[in-house]
């Protein structure tokens, strides 16, 4: 029984159903989830379309179209085509081995849960009260708001303030903490504000919303530094949180602190809280499993691609640990920034003793073919272990180019055979040479 038919979901119930399993997958919206039709490509080829200077009409039938007017007949025939039955309706569990699909209850042995993630809304004086978007609807309707306020600037706010400015939105972000992609290199976040502020996207930093109201004409927002914004739409894009309520798991002894993702082993099977109460009843003979934003652990679809290939492995019983040292964390604006491995805030969490090398993509003979000289690559070294463990880039094309670096350090690669490694010219890609060179003499 898979919980949740999105980018993981699919993926576990298609696998199992292939290796002779009988599978039935339960969605409560679209076979697909989240990325297919309200998340990664949409926004993907809405920022595509911006990059062509299409007209926003041009570029929003184009998304439609992609994400096939939210439509999921070809997934399911996918699916049904594999044997998996689909169980449409909100699933929950109701004791060990029995889930409740909108009224009818159905049996299992395993059970995996992949219910994805939500956007939180912060509780903001007079917020509910107004009409707001999150990146479904900024991602699905056809408005283009004259003057839009994006809550937050994490990777979401920031793809979304170069969608919309880029169609002639007047965009703003109010983002408390001082810059923007917190989580990544300081370096990442200010080019990108350099970018998003050269499109005239009024950046609100180290500022959070206190106040909406709603005047005749239009939302008037107060900001806790004394500053205001007029705006006729308000974008949400303050964080997501794993979708863990009313899925019953408190059945099966499953505990999850609020905000937080189901707890999962490196198998991704889930932990039971032993201290709880036994759930009542035989338990079933399989295991409960988890893949996706759930878990809360990388919250990517590559991440929840990833973890579904492990839960299909260890539910047919060949065991598989999961790895997550090398997950590339994109932001697909222009210039597109890529991080993987540990970044210089985590390092510091970690006690790591960093060392750092980095290079303009400037100085690269690429840059002056693209006439583009924006952007940076910095690399990071665990001085201690004398490896490379994370990497950060910002720079056109760097999904693709950075990939090289995710494998180096997923498989330790020394940094005496990362020195060797020829390069293509003009790429920027040339860029890494001198940092990886860096490194290895200061090690
Ligand atoms: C705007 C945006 C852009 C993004 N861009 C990228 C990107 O470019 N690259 C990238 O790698 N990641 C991106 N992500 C993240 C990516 O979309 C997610 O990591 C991915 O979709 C997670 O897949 P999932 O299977 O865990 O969850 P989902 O795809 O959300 O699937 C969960 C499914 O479970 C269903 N469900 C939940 N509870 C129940 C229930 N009780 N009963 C029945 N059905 C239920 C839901 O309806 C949903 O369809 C983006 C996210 C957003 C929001
Ligand atoms: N290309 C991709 O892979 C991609 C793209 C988009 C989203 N995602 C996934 O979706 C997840 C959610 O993205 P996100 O950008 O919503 O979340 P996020 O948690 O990464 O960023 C949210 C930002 O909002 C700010 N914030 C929160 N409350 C605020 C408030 N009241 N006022 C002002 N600022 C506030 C936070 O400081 C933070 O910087 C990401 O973690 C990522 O994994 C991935």
């Amino acid at each position: 029984m898979v919980l949740g038919g999105g980018t993981a979901g699919e993926l576990v119930a298609a696998g199992l159903a292939q290796a002779g399993r009988d599978v039935a997958l339960v969605e409560n919206r679209l076979v697909g989830g989240e990325a297919p039709y309200f998340a990664d490509l949409p926004s993907k080829s809405l920022l595509l379309s911006a990059r062509r200077g299409e007209t926003w009409e041009l570029a929003t039938a184009r998304r439609d179209e992609l994400t096939a007017h939210l439509d999921d007949d070809n997934a399911c025939a996918a699916l049904a085509e594999e044997g998996v039955t689909i169980l449409r309706g909100w699933g929950k569990i109701v004791r060990p081995g029995a889930i409740d699909v909108d009224g009818t209850e159905h049996t299992y042995t395993d059970l995996v849960l992949s219910t994805g993630s939500e956007p939180a809304v912060p509780a903001i004086d007079g917020l509910a009260g107004v009409p707001t978007w999150t990146s479904d609807e900024a991602l699905s309707v056809p408005d283009l708001p004259r003057r839009l306020v994006i809550l937050g600037g994490g990777p979401i706010g920031c793809e979304m303030a170069q969608v919309y400015a880029s169609f002639g939105s007047q965009v703003a972000i109010i983002e408390s903490a001082g810059r923007l992609l917190t989580a990544e290199a300081p370096f990442a976040g200010e080019v990108l504000a350099d970018a998003l502020r050269r499109m005239g996207v009024d950046l609100r930093l180290g500022a959070g919303l206190a106040r909406v109201e709603r005047t005749d004409l239009a939302l008037r927002l107060w900001l806790t530094d004394g500053g205001a914004l007029e705006a006729d739409r308000i974008l949400i894009a303050a964080g997501r949180r794993p979708r863990t309520e009313g899925l019953g798991l408190e059945e099966l002894g499953i505990t999850v602190p609020p905000g937080h993702g189901v707890p999962v082993d490196e198998t991704c099977q889930v932990q039971v809280d032993a201290s709880m109460s036994p759930p009542d009843g035989e338990p079933p003979a399989g295991g409960i499993w988890a893949a996706g934003d759930v878990t809360g652990v990388a919250r990517t679809a590559h991440a929840a691609r990833y973890q579904a290939r492990v839960v299909v492995s260890n539910v047919l019983g060949k065991r598989w640990e999961a790895d997550y040292r090398a997950v590339p964390r994109v932001v697909y604006t222009t210039p597109t920034v890529y991080s993987v491995g540990v970044s210089p805030s985590q390092a510091g969490e970690l006690g790591i003793d960093l060392l750092t090398a980095g290079y303009d993509l400037a100085a690269t003979a690429r840059a002056a073919v693209e006439a583009d000289e924006r952007g940076r690559v910095e690399l990071y070294a665990d001085r201690s272990r004398g490896l490379l463990i994370g990497a950060a880039a910002v720079g056109l094309y760097a999904e693709e180019w950075m990939s090289e670096i995710t494998l180096a350090i997923r498989a330790e690669t020394p940094l005496s055979v990362l020195t060797d490694v020829v390069h293509a010219f003009p790429t920027y890609g040339e860029s890494i040479e001198p940092p990886l060179r860096e490194l290895a003499e200061r090690l």
